[in-house]
């Protein structure tokens, strides 16, 4: 079933216009009860990306990165971020951009990678839909140091810790982030028995 029958876009207006868009849509929607009604929604444009959660079962442990986020902390988060691996998909297939993320934040060279989910992660206001990956990791597949691209501003610590302290972490507030939440949770759920 599509819901486009229900949805007339009448006007998307650039609002702003910086590294990413703020865009305006003026839209009639059907109602359930089957009276249209004009909207205006306005929506942030950054494109989609990919996120990866490496585990290892025989040492029951998981990767992770800490950084700066600054819009987490102008909403009162005054610490660094602890993440799973993601990144924009910038035109790239979310597989691609994936193992090279994990490259370039995390120095793993992984083997295979596998989607176990895609989602919106805050869908009223920004497009962004992000492809979730898992991806069994060794330290023979360990490449470099990680750490991320300095001239584009990253400066991003891995860590490696077990999946009960990391879930420990979701329960005691260390970790806040919903892509690193729902990686761990589906990792909790599916893979670590
Ligand atoms: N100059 C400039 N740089 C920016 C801006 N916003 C982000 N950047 C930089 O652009 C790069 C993007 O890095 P990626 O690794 O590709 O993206 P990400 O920020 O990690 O995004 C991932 O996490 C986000 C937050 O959860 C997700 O929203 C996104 O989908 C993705 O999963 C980073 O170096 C970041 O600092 C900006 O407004 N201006
Ligand atoms: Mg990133």
């Amino acid at each position: 079933m599509s819901i486009a029958d229900r949805v007339r876009i009448k006007d998307v207006q650039t609002l702003a216009k910086g590294r990413y868009e703020l865009k305006r849509a003026t839209f009639d929607y059907r109602r359930a009860n089957g009276e249209w009604q004009t909207q205006l929604r306005d929506m942030f444009e950054r494109g989609s990306g990919a996120a990866l959660l490496p585990y290892n079962l025989t040492q029951r442990t998981v990767v992770l990165v800490r950084q700066f986020r600054f819009p987490a902390f102008a909403n009162g988060y005054d610490d660094l971020l602890i993440e799973v691996a993601a990144g924009l998909l910038d035109d790239a297939e979310p597989e691609a951009r994936i193992r090279a993320e994990a490259e370039e934040e995390i120095g793993y060279r992984l083997i295979h990678v596998r989607k176990v989910f895609e989602a919106f992660t805050s869908p009223g206001a920004v497009t962004e839909k992000l492809h979730c990956f898992v991806a069994e990791y060794d330290a023979a597949m360990r490449v470099g140091d990680g750490g991320g691209l300095a001239d584009e501003g990253e400066d991003i610590e891995v860590l490696e810790l077990s999946i009960d302290e990391a879930l420990a972490m979701i329960a005691d507030g260390r970790i806040v982030d919903a892509k690193t939440i729902m990686l761990l949770q589906y990792a909790a759920l599916h893979l670590f028995k």
